[in-house]
């Protein structure tokens, strides 16, 4: 009921009950409260709302399965876009009758199967229908909404003729591929042939040569049929016998980590510790410090796993096994084309790394089609979540400046280690730090995540997908380098700073920012005090840190890379930042600081050159 606050009580029960199918610990955190008042900027992760109504639901890419409650769907009367792309949803497609006014559907990248439900034809004001890589089966109904210009239904199962309506003709052959029994236009492939069962095509044969062909070729398929179920058993048969002998032998050599190996060198143990699973491939420990003698190949794939999040290059998934603490799997995808030797070289140099602010690899397992990165789980998520997450809710728990400058720290750390200047040998940049990379373990340590991913990705994704906070040389040249890191780094501690979802980050209808440029403009028309997060002013004391590690950040943002400072040089500065004030000067709280007072540090836009 409308109570007048400017929402609708049993839409947000609607929201609730569709979040508890969801299995989503990050929107268990952040969908409490009120969700939206009036036109404000919605509290909820993913909400779109109009006059305290809800018209928009984006969830994408954040992980999600299990199957979603279509009766809670069906009170969200106001709702124009429902996108879950990009999940891992299974289960069949939902109907969306009580939806009258939705425009946008997006379903695409999940494990939806079934039909496509012929009620969607009703949807009078569809713009666009996404429903691609899914596993959906059975034919296409007959869509003839005028205003239904975007539909994709590729990589499915969907058989038989496609409609020759004006809307499906319309779109373009790309909107059907990957579906292998479609025929008909716009794919090149005529519905000749209607596939008759066994028993209409013998009672055909009496009539006439040519249902006598015809029988003929029903038979010959019949006989093709039988052949191919007798091999494939035989081929299950002797895959099952070649699979228990394998476990058995693995269960044999699995070797206990002994204190004394703690010393000797990555390629001694992993060597050591190897656990072959024939041609299959071997999975190799490369640190022993971290709960690794407790699990082997066999017991990593029975432990139960909850997926985390699609990332640009694989999926990760927590694993939990029966005895242990939790790891984190990464199945990669998209590497290059490396020969064993090769790969185990890459790794070597990418588990060599070794940094309290690094997250440390565990093992990898490789084998031709499947190559996996286990991790130690970060118990605190991820800095993402820590800035953004439950923002407006009672569950927050404040992100004050001294954890923030702690966060700045370990990353300028890390970063500073990666780049050669400490006694890491092989500089290697990071290419890809971002705020979903940086994690929090349970001791509140920052850990920093997929570094040197940068070796073993295939150049052309990696110049696609790289660099989230992407400077501007990368535009350009779409290379990585130390620079374009510290560009990075900037970006992130500005995000740290004003609290700011990034425009990369943000998904679909939420609104991001281009911190660097916003921040850049701050300074010059001289309301730098606005930009920083009210959460963390409620501590006193900060002023002159936080405005010390905005220009840090500031000069790491510089749009000309030579004038961008080395990693050392910035990893030296933030270190001598205070967490709190020890004179009166540094003596600071948005309780007591008129917001309208602009900060015009000399010092400060001095470093600007945009
Ligand atoms: N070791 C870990 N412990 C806890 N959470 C993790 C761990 N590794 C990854 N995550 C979280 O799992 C999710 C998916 O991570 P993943 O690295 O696959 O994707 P991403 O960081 O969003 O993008 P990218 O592939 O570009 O790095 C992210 O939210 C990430 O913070």
């Amino acid at each position: 009921v409308d109570d007048g606050s400017g929402f609708l009580g049993y839409e947000r029960d609607a929201l609730l009950h569709l979040k508890s199918g969801l299995n989503s610990p990050f929107l268990d955190r952040n969908w409490t409260g009120i969700m939206c008042y009036m036109d404000n900027t919605p509290y909820w992760y993913g909400i779109q709302c109009h006059k305290g109504r809800v018209t928009g639901l984006i969830l994408d890419s954040i992980g999600l399965t299990g199957d979603v409650k279509v009766d809670a769907l069906s009170n969200l009367t106001e709702l124009q876009t429902l996108s879950f792309k990009n999940n891992s949803f299974t289960g069949r497609m939902m109907e969306f009758t009580l939806n009258q006014k939705l425009r946008n559907i997006d379903l695409s990248r999940n494990g939806f199967y079934g039909e496509i439900p012929p009620s969607l034809l009703n949807l009078d004001s569809l713009e666009s229908l996404q429903i691609q890589d899914n596993r959906l089966t059975g034919l296409i109904p007959g869509f003839n909404q005028s205003g239904l210009t975007r539909f994709n239904v590729s990589n499915n199962r969907l058989s038989g003729e496609i409609p020759q309506t004006k809307t499906l003709q319309a779109v373009g052959l790309s909107s059907y591929q990957g579906n292998a029994n479609l025929c008909g236009p716009p794919t090149p492939t005529l519905c000749r042939v209607k596939w008759q069962s066994v028993s209409e095509a013998s009672s055909d044969q009496s009539s006439g040569g040519q249902s006598h062909g015809h029988g003929l070729f029903v038979a010959v398929l019949v006989v093709v049929d039988v052949l191919l179920v007798v091999i494939i058993l035989l081929l299950l048969f002797t895959y099952y016998k070649k699979y228990n002998k394998l476990r058995k032998e693995m269960k044999a050599k699995a070797i206990p980590v002994k204190d004394e190996e703690r010393n000797s060198t990555i390629m001694e143990r992993a060597t050591e510790r190897r656990i072959s699973v024939g041609e299959g491939g071997d999975l190799v420990f490369v640190e022993s410090d971290h709960g690794t003698t407790t699990f082997d190949l066999d017991g990593l794939f029975r432990a139960s796993a909850e997926g985390l999040g699609k990332g640009n290059f694989g999926n990760c998934y927590k694993a939990m096994m029966e005895v242990g603490p939790a790891v984190v799997v990464k199945r990669l995808r998209d590497l290059k084309p490396l020969n064993k030797d090769e790969f185990t070289r890459q790794i070597t140099a990418i588990a060599d790394q070794k940094h309290p602010n690094l997250l440390p690899l565990l093992a990898y397992f490789y084998s031709k089609e499947e190559k996996l990165f286990v991790y130690k789980f970060a118990a605190n998520g991820n800095l993402f979540n820590r800035i953004h997450g439950g923002r407006g809710t009672r569950e927050r728990i404040p992100f004050r400046w001294s954890s923030r400058l702690a966060a700045a720290r370990g990353v300028a750390r890390a970063l500073n280690y990666l780049h050669g200047n400490t006694r890491s040998h092989t500089a290697v940049p990071h290419g890809n730090l971002k705020s979903t990379n940086v994690l929090i373990d349970e001791s509140d340590e920052i850990l920093v995540a997929d570094y040197g991913l940068t070796s073993l990705i295939a150049l052309r994704i990696a110049a696609q997908r790289m660099v989230a906070y992407k400077c501007p040389e990368y535009l350009s040249q779409k290379s990585v380098s130390k620079k374009s890191d510290v560009w990075s780094y900037g970006c992130l501690v500005l995000e740290l700073l004003t609290g700011r979802v990034p425009a990369h980050s943000a998904a679909e209808g939420v609104v991001g920012v281009d911190l660097c440029g916003w921040v850049h403009r701050a300074v010059r028309e001289e309301w730098t005090g606005e930009v920083f997060d009210e959460e963390m002013a409620v501590q006193r004391g900060a002023n002159r840190g936080m405005l010390k590690l905005m220009q840090i950040a500031l000069k790491c943002c510089d749009r000309s890379p030579e004038k961008r400072p080395e990693m050392g040089e910035v990893a030296a500065e933030v270190e001598e930042i205070k967490a709190g004030g020890e004179s009166e000067e540094d003596d600071f709280s948005y309780s007591s600081y008129d917001r309208s007072v602009t900060v015009t540090d000399d010092s400060l836009s001095a470093t600007t050159s945009v």
